[in-house]
């Protein structure tokens, strides 16, 4: 059988990017997805918005839910600070393994812990297998029906604190209405929408910010 496309997408990382340069990884799923096959990574336009809040935010503590083939996890990780960790949940075991490569690839593997399984089992389980307190900060890019009860069971996991920033992809294109309204009309939050497009298409997407105020 053939190669899927996770993996076609590892061979180009291989093939067009420098071993320990995150920048030329990103380039390289960029120009990959962008030219020969779409591929469901935050991209370019959204991945700037991405750098942007991050940056603001300087997380010591992140967790990503959907690794995909690793390339917001590479994102992330190339702008966190020394000692700073990113935490990411993937579903699909063929998924993770390539991630896992791409990460390692990229030189971030030191930074960057995958963990396999479903959100909703794992979650519970955090504070205890990582012995930490509360995330920083969280992106949101995994089933988006899950958005709104894993926000909830961070929440009643107390793994959020006062000033936690969540960022979810995709709340236009597929698309998280629960979401929104969950975070937009609720005091706990304070939120904020960034228009932008789908990956690597024209297509109206956009990513939210919400503050959790404790
Ligand atoms: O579906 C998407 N992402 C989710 C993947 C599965 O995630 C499953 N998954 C990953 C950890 C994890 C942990 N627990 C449970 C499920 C868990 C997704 C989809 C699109 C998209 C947009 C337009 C289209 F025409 C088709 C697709 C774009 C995106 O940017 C996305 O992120
Ligand atoms: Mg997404």
């Amino acid at each position: 059988t053939g190669s899927s496309r996770p993996q076609r997408i590892l061979k180009a990382v291989q093939k067009n990017a420098t071993k320990g340069d995150p920048q030329s990884v990103i380039s390289a799923i960029d120009y990959y997805c962008r030219h020969k096959e779409w591929a469901m990574n935050v991209g370019d336009d959204k991945g700037l918005i991405l750098d942007s809040v991050l940056t603001e935010v300087n997380p010591s503590m992140a967790l990503e839910l959907g690794t995909y083939c690793g390339y917001s996890s590479v994102r992330i990780a190339r702008l966190l600070s020394p000692n700073s960790k990113l935490i990411t949940v993937e579903f699909n075991p063929a998924f993770a393994a390539i991630a896992r490569q791409i990460i390692a690839y990229a030189g971030l593997q030191d930074k960057v812990t995958i963990v396999e399984g479903a959100s909703g089992d794992l979650i519970p389980k955090m504070k205890e297998r990582f012995g930490l307190k509360s995330f920083d900060f969280v992106f949101l890019d995994h089933w988006k029906d899950r958005y709104v009860p894993d926000t909830k069971l961070l929440e009643d996991c107390g793994l959020l604190r006062k000033g936690t920033v969540l960022l979810a992809d995709n709340v236009i294109c597929p698309g998280a209405p629960e979401y929104l309204k969950y975070v937009r009309n609720n005091p706990r939050y304070e939120s904020r929408y960034y228009p932008s497009v789908l990956e690597y298409t024209k297509a109206e997407d956009g990513l939210e910010k919400s503050v959790f105020l404790g």
